[in-house]
């Protein structure tokens, strides 16, 4: 069974506003997927439209194989929220605050364990109101994890966090969806999204352009696979462009940019420059994450108009 189903979903606001474009978005049980796109692309209307913030326009949604619309209350009792700008009452503890949480859902977490779980161990009877942005992230993450969900809706989780902040919460999300929990996240952090998600999917302008796992959108987009040297000296007869597989060469100095058409042609790159001059360094990339988006949301892949679903 899907965690989450959308069928055409489209809202709009008011005449003017698209702000999802008839989206179909299917989200596996115990997937962590990633929910890409730039400003406005239509993320969070997506995510309200899930928790039954927004109705749709038009379309279906499903969470948890329930309706998102007649289902309200056990939805939420399921699924654990971090929204977008959670805020928090100033004068409530943290550990009130996830008392709270924690009678609203009937569940029995212990709230110290939550606490030091996302690291607030040390600041749990403060007021909230005097917490940074990124302590106020991380008690809306145990809010969130409160219940033990089975559906975890996290909208820019890594939002005010520091670099280590965001990497507790990759491993948290990591092991929850271990434990069967479906994580479902939206996020501008490209390499936040390649490290923990199993899926991705880019909203760009209201519509799914592309869903998939980061590894088969990549090779999807056939964006070739370069390889750069550093050398002492380029020999004037250096043919790269003669060995098959290679699409394209740029020299800069001593710098030799060779493209190809997939990773293993780098290896007849190397030893062709090597046997001719002296290599000081090799310089091997994977196309990131970032070229990829790049790609879809600007209108340079070719099916950037039609979503597209790439297999691993
Ligand atoms: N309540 C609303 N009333 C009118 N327009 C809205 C409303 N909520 C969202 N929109 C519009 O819908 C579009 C999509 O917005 P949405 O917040 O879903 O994008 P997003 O991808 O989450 O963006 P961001 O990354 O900036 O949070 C935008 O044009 C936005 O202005």
């Amino acid at each position: 069974m899907a965690a989450i189903e959308t069928t055409a979903l489209t809202k709009r606001f008011g005449e003017d506003v698209l702000a999802v474009d008839s989206v179909d978005l299917s989200v596996e049980e115990g997937e962590i997927f990633g929910f890409l796109g730039p400003n406005g692309a239509g993320k969070s209307t997506t995510i309200n439209v899930l928790l039954d913030f927004v109705r749709p326009t038009e379309g279906t949604v499903r969470v948890l194989g329930l309706d998102a619309q007649a289902d309200t209350d056990e939805i939420r009792r399921r699924i654990g929220v971090l929204p977008e700008g959670a805020s928090v009452y100033d004068r409530l503890t943290g550990r009130e605050h996830l008392r709270w949480v924690i009678e609203t859902k009937d569940a029995d977490d212990d709230p110290t364990a939550l606490l030091e779980r996302v690291g607030l161990g040390h600041d749990g009877d403060r007021p909230a109101g005097g917490y940074s942005k990124g302590m106020t992230q991380r008690l809306g993450f145990a809010m969130a994890l409160a219940g033990d969900p089975d559906l975890l809706l996290l909208d820019e989780p890594s939002s005010g966090l520091d670099p280590t902040g965001m990497q507790e919460m990759r491993e948290i999300i990591r092991a929850k969806a271990d434990d069967g929990t479906t994580v479902f996240f939206s996020s501008h952090v490209l390499g936040e999204v390649e490290a923990v998600c199993d899926r991705i999917g880019i909203m760009n302008e209201g519509r799914l352009v592309a869903t998939g796992t980061p590894d088969a959108l990549k090779g999807d987009l056939d964006l070739g696979a370069p390889i750069t040297l550093e050398v002492d000296a380029v020999p004037a007869d250096l043919d790269l462009e003669a060995i098959a597989g290679v699409r394209s060469v740029a020299v800069d100095g001593t710098t030799i940019t060779a493209t190809c058409v997939d990773p293993s042609v780098k290896a007849d790159v190397v030893c062709t420059v090597a046997d001719a001059t002296a290599v000081t360094d090799v310089l091997s990339e994977d196309v990131s994450l970032e070229e990829l988006f790049n790609t879809y949301t600007n209108g340079g892949h070719p099916d950037a108009e039609t979503p597209s679903e790439a297999s691993a």
